[in-house]
């Protein structure tokens, strides 16, 4: 596949970040992201795991063009990407809304942004509230509302203005277990609809397995991609009933296996109870919210 025919490229980039030395108050350079190639199909939903401190988020704001390579290039449509913009939408941990906004007004910002004229952004903004199951909650504000819904309405600002991808990094991370599935299944609903391409962070590998059409599993010191796991589950698919199945268990399985060895490479001398840790935390999120 081409840069061109790829929605997304990510060619050769590495990332550096320069940090002061605590001791003698020097600077040195550190390694977040080395030499990562990525591509990404239009109309895909892959998601990315890998252990805390991997470069998940860096690479998803280098992909946003909220950050610049060190090295190596990234591209949208074989065009490359110098900065922000309205063809890339981002959803974050924490809502980011704007307080001082009611819902309907939330959602309309990138409208407004887009210069959409005002006549035509509320149909628009109707829509959204609808297909995020918020259409009684226009007129609230985002302290009137839930953590699942605010982070609906971040989903849905984010759709509103109609980008073609979909950045989210770890979207779900703060609301309780049976909100993040409610909120699992309309992104599928909604991605299903839409036929966005949507690149999705993730600490929890049930989640990127069950959303993903592809899993990119990355290892620490330097963060890189250490293997891409296909998913071949079939669609349309419901969390739920997906995670019950034996591919599922054995996709995931792989997928924990990777991050497993991955941990226990980086520090051999801890290797158990890394090991111990990340199964933990997996079972933690399988029945509750992380
Ligand atoms: N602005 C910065 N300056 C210096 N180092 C940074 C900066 N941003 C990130 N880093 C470092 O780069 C590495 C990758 O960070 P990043 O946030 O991308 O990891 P992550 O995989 O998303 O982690 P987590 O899963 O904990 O959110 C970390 O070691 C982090 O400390």
């Amino acid at each position: 596949m081409s840069a061109n025919e790829a929605k997304i490229t990510v060619s050769g980039v590495t990332r550096r970040y320069s940090i002061r030395q605590t001791k003698d108050g020097g600077k040195q350079l550190f390694t977040a992201l080395s030499d990562v190639d990525l591509k990404v199909v239009p109309g895909e939903f892959l998601t990315i795991v890998g252990p805390s401190g991997c470069g998940k988020s860096t690479l998803l704001d280098l992909i946003a063009g909220l950050a610049h390579p060190t090295e190596g290039e990234l591209f949208i449509d074989g065009k490359k990407i110098t900065g922000p913009a309205l063809d890339r939408g981002i959803v974050m941990q924490g809502y980011a809304l704007f307080p001082w906004r009611t819902v309907r007004r939330n959602i309309e910002f990138g409208l407004e942004i887009k210069k959409v004229p005002k006549k035509d952004r509320k149909p628009i903004v109707d829509r959204f509230l609808d297909l995020v199951n918020l259409s009684d909650y226009g007129d609230r504000y985002p302290y009137e509302l839930s953590g699942g819904m605010k982070q609906r309405v971040a989903i849905a600002r984010a759709l509103a203005y109609d980008p073609e991808v979909l950045l989210m990094d770890e979207p779900f991370a703060a609301v309780d277990a049976q909100t993040r599935e409610t909120l699992q299944d309309e992104l599928l609903r909604i991605w299903e609809q839409t036929g966005k391409t949507i690149i999705f962070v993730t600490h929890s590998i049930d989640e990127a397995v069950a959303l993903a059409d592809r899993v990119v599993v990355m290892s620490p010191n330097p963060g890189r991609v250490r293997e891409i796991v296909p998913v071949s589950l079939p669609r349309p698919r419901r969390v739920g009933d997906v995670q019950s199945t034996p591919d599922f268990g054995w996709i995931r399985h792989r997928v924990w296996e990777l991050l497993q060895n991955e941990e226990s490479a980086a520090k051999p001398d801890v290797k158990p109870a890394k090991a111990a840790q990340f199964e933990l935390a997996e079972q933690i999120s399988s029945s509750a919210a992380l």
